[in-house]
């Protein structure tokens, strides 16, 4: 206790010398007689009071070693370069201590700010004991730097610098945070790498699948381009005249279909613990070349969102129908608990049966449809008809239907009531084709050679309502059912239009309409001026869809472009009346 007393004296006396030669270059001579041999100098700021406290003085390792040297450097510094500024070496000098192996004492300091040059003489002296304010060391406690009764008592050392813990705790925060997100990232992308994996392995036995079938009609991707399964299938439907069964799916065909689907599912085992594939709480139904893939995959930027891959065609095709939930649950991607998955199949929008399927598996689910200006669209879906029906090999065949006979047909088919029977299958896709024959596609695929304006306006002038592409942009035949079975709130219509030129706003409507967190941003976009379309960014890439995304459109005389938006104006009406919002689109 009395070498205690005798420090602390010490310590006082130093605080004493301060007052007496405040801001005043310090007199070795007046100082030296009561100041133990061993002390030095210390400025001790927080970490290094953190590090004295935690470190045994007697522990030889390598880190004090080398610290001893780093700290010898930082005193030669400080001796040699005084002009240097008094602060950087304030927060420099502590360590020194630490390795010359010095105690702490500490006392009621006075405030008071230790000059440069005062630090140099301190130190060149190495044996004086000034007690200079500014300590405050708010956690930890005093009795953590005081000398126990055990040890020497010729060490004192004097404390300057300023704590700080507040700084202290926001780097620890921020170096928790930066691990958490490191772990986060690199276990995200341990996920997507093993989902990748699963998709290539899936790929791979679709490719191996197709290429070893006689007809190399099917073409599936399971990632981001959807247009595969859907194109042949669908679009081989969409070339038939309105009302007239589909022609394009054989039956051979549709076998390699169900056989690359049943291939083309991820493997069982792919998955983390704690994800499980849930059936869709949200399905966009439509519309055909509305943007459903470029929605899709927007919204996948959403961490919250999980998407299947391709396109399901579950409620739309009987043969998948009949396979039952389970079937179609294994269809859809892993997921955490609390994420969304979603699926699309444009032509659920079309297909009278669909509503009441999916009302069936859940009452709840929330619904997208994404519509476009009603013209392009038919435009958008005549040139894809176009370009599939000009890569797809035409059969050898003599028979040629004549575009005559095609407009006939299609003006003597029924209307487009979907509640008659007679027009159930009118929209219905490959399911209900297996009845027809290879041979019926010749005619579609020739139909298509001709030019958008020869098949939208007929020879009399009229408007070929029956024309699929046209049919389909009718959108208020269509939507009515829908509502028919589903409350409105639990459908959303996107405008595709306003998603091509400004993603960001629909896409943060349908993050409120889905519950979900707002999370995507102008960030997550970029123009691609050689595209035409914005492209999408996330944390590992950035992904523009491919070429079959953003056709050039074929020219269609400005006449029939203005003839076919007075026949929509009136069916965008009732589409806006049922709907109760008004998208604008133009009646000229
Ligand atoms: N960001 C971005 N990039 C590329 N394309 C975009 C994008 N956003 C919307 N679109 C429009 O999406 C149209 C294709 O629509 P779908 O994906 O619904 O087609 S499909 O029914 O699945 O075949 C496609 O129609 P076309 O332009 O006629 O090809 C695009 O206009």
């Amino acid at each position: 206790m009395q070498q205690d007393q005798r420090r602390w004296l010490k310590c006082e006396r130093g605080k004493q010398y301060n007052k007496a030669n405040d801001h005043q270059s310090l007199d070795s001579s007046r100082v030296a007689s009561p100041i133990p041999p061993r002390c030095l100098l210390a400025i001790v700021d927080t970490y290094t009071l953190l590090y004295l406290r935690n470190t045994r003085r007697d522990s030889a390792s390598v880190s004090r070693v080398v610290m001893y040297f780093v700290l010898c450097a930082r005193a030669a510094a400080l001796i040699y370069s005084p002009r240097e500024s008094s602060k950087a070496r304030v927060r420099s000098t502590p360590m020194l201590v630490h390795t010359f192996g010095v105690h702490i004492c500490t006392s009621s300091f006075e405030s008071r700010r230790l000059r440069t040059s005062q630090i140099v003489h301190i130190v060149s002296h190495s044996s004086i004991i000034i007690c200079i304010p500014q300590v405050r060391v708010k956690w930890m406690g005093r009795a953590g730097m005081r000398l126990s009764e055990a040890e020497s008592a010729s060490d004192c050392i004097l404390v300057v610098g300023v704590s700080r813990p507040k700084l202290a705790a926001a780097f620890l925060t921020v170096a928790l945070i930066s691990l958490f997100l490191t772990f986060h990232i690199l276990y995200d992308s341990a996920l997507y790498s093993l989902h990748a994996a699963a998709a290539a392995a899936a790929r791979e036995a679709v490719d191996s699948s197709s290429s070893s079938s006689s007809l190399d009609l099917l073409v599936l991707d399971n990632g981001i381009d959807d247009n595969s399964y859907e194109s042949n299938s669908i679009d081989a439907v969409a070339a038939a005249p309105f009302g007239t069964p589909p022609a394009a799916v054989t039956p051979s065909l549709q076998l390699q279909m169900a056989a690359a689907y049943n291939t083309a599912s991820p493997p069982a085992k792919a998955h983390f613990p704690k994800t499980s594939r849930q059936l869709p709480q949200a399905i966009i139904v439509g519309v055909r070349k509305c943007g459903t893939r470029a929605l899709l995959e927007m919204l996948f930027l959403h961490p919250q969102i999980q998407k299947a891959a391709g396109e399901v065609h579950f409620f739309d095709r009987d043969d998948n129908y009949s396979k039952g939930l389970e079937w179609y649950r294994k269809k859809m991607p892993y997921s955490f608990k609390g994420q969304v998955t979603i699926e699309k199949s444009p032509s659920y929008f079309v297909t009278p049966e669909v509503p009441e399927r999916i009302f069936a598996m859940n009452a709840s689910v929330r619904l997208l449809v994404i519509v476009r200006e009603p013209v392009t669209r038919a435009i958008s879906d005549y040139a894809q008809l176009r370009s599939h029906a000009s890569s797809t090999p035409s059969p050898p065949t003599s028979s040629f239907s004549s575009s005559s006979s095609s407009s006939s047909s299609s003006s003597s088919s029924p209307s487009m009531s979907p509640v008659s029977s007679n027009n159930v299958n009118s929209f219905q896709s490959p399911n209900s084709s297996t009845s027809t024959s290879l041979q019926q596609q010749q005619p579609q695929q020739q139909q298509q050679q001709r030019s958008f304006d020869e098949l939208a306006i007929r020879s009399d002038g009229t408007i070929n309502e029956s024309y699929r592409p046209i049919a389909i942009s009718i959108y208020h035949m269509h939507m009515y059912r829908w509502l028919e079975v589903f409350e409105r709130r639990q459908i959303l219509i996107v405008n595709g239009d306003q998603l091509i030129d400004d993603p960001v706003p629909q896409l943060k409507r349908i993050e409120s309409f889905l519950r979900l967190e707002s999370h995507i941003g102008r960030h997550n976009f970029y123009f691609n001026h050689t595209k035409g379309f914005y492209c999408m960014r996330s944390d590992s890439e950035e992904k523009c869809l491919k070429e079959s995304k953003g056709r050039r459109h074929p020219r269609v005389s400005p006449m029939v472009v203005s003839k076919l938006r007075r026949f929509f104006s009136e069916h965008n009406r009732k589409f806006y009346d049922l709907v109760g919002e008004d998208l604008g689109w133009p009646e000229e």
